[in-house]
C-alpha cells in the first residue's frame, strides 16, 4: 500500500471510533502518559488539540501531576513555512482556527517557543509500527520542525512520544530519510520504548 492510500485507511479507521470508546480510550492513555519518566521529568510539553479523530490528550492535563506542568499546542508559523512552534495553552486560553480549521491558543509570539525548547512533545499518529516508525498527516510539519534532532544526543530536547490508538498500529511502515526517531510511543492498552 502507498503511504497515501495507508493514510486515507488509517484516518477513516480512527474516525469511527464512538464517543464513548474514544472517552475510554483517552483516559487510559493519560493515566499511562502520566506515570512515564519522560512525563514526570518534563516541566514544558507539546500535545495537541484533537481533530480527524486522534486521541485527545485533554484528559492528561487533569492528571494529578499535570498542575505543575506547562502544556502547549502548536500553532502554524507563516501560511507557507510548514514548521511548527508551540503556544501556552491552558483551560482559561482563547483559542482562534488556523487555515486548517485546528484551534490555536491567541496571544503574543513572544509567548511562544521553538519545538527545541520543549522537555517534551507528544505527536499525533496517524499510523505507527512496532519499530517505533510514525505515519503524520503529511504535511511534513513535525519531522520539519524536528529536523535539528537528526543527529541526536542524549541531551538534547524535546523527548519524541508518538501517541494514538491500538488500532492505529501496521505491520511495517516504510522508513524516509528525513524520519525522525520517537523515543516511545504510547496508546490506550500501552507504552514502549523505542530502541534503534
Ligand atoms: N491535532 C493536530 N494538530 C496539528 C497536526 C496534527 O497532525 N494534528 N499537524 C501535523 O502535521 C500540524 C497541522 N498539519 C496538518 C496537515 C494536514 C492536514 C489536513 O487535513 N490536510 C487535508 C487537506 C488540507 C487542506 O485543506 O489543504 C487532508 O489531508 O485531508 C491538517 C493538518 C499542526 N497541528
Ligand atoms: N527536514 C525537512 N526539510 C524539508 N522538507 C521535509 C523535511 N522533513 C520532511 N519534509 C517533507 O515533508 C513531506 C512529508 O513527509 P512525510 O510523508 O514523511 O510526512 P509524515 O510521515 O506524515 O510526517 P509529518 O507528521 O511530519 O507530516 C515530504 O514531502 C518531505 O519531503
Amino acid at each position: 500500500m502507498t503511504k497515501s492510500a495507508l493514510r486515507r485507511t488509517l484516518r477513516a479507521r480512527r474516525r469511527t471510533i464512538s464517543i464513548p470508546l474514544a472517552a475510554h480510550a483517552a483516559l487510559a492513555l493519560a493515566k499511562r502518559l502520566s506515570r512515564l519518566p519522560h512525563f514526570r521529568r518534563a516541566r514544558d510539553i507539546g500535545i495537541y488539540w484533537p481533530m480527524d479523530g486522534e486521541i485527545s490528550l485533554l484528559p492528561l492535563m487533569r492528571m494529578p501531576g499535570a498542575r505543575k506542568k506547562r502544556f502547549y499546542l502548536p500553532v502554524l508559523v507563516k501560511p507557507f513555512a510548514r514548521s511548527l512552534r508551540f503556544a501556552p495553552f491552558s483551560p482559561k486560553s482563547v483559542l482562534r482556527k488556523n487555515r486548517f480549521t485546528i484551534p490555536e491558543p491567541r496571544g503574543k509570539r513572544r509567548a511562544q517557543r521553538p519545538v527545541r525548547r520543549l522537555d517534551l512533545l507528544l505527536l499525533p499518529l496517524v499510523g505507527f509500527d512496532r519499530h517505533g516508525h510514525r505515519l503524520g498527516m503529511g504535511g511534513g510539519f513535525y519531522d520539519r520542525s524536528l529536523a535539528h534532532l537528526h543527529h541526536r544526543t542524549a541531551w538534547q530536547r524535546p523527548r519524541l512520544v508518538g501517541v494514538a490508538y491500538s488500532c492505529q498500529e501496521v505491520p511495517l511502515l516504510p522508513v524516509e530519510p528525513w524520519d525522525v526517531p520517537l523515543h516511545a510511543l504510547c496508546t490506550e492498552s500501552g507504552c514502549f520504548t523505542v530502541t534503534s
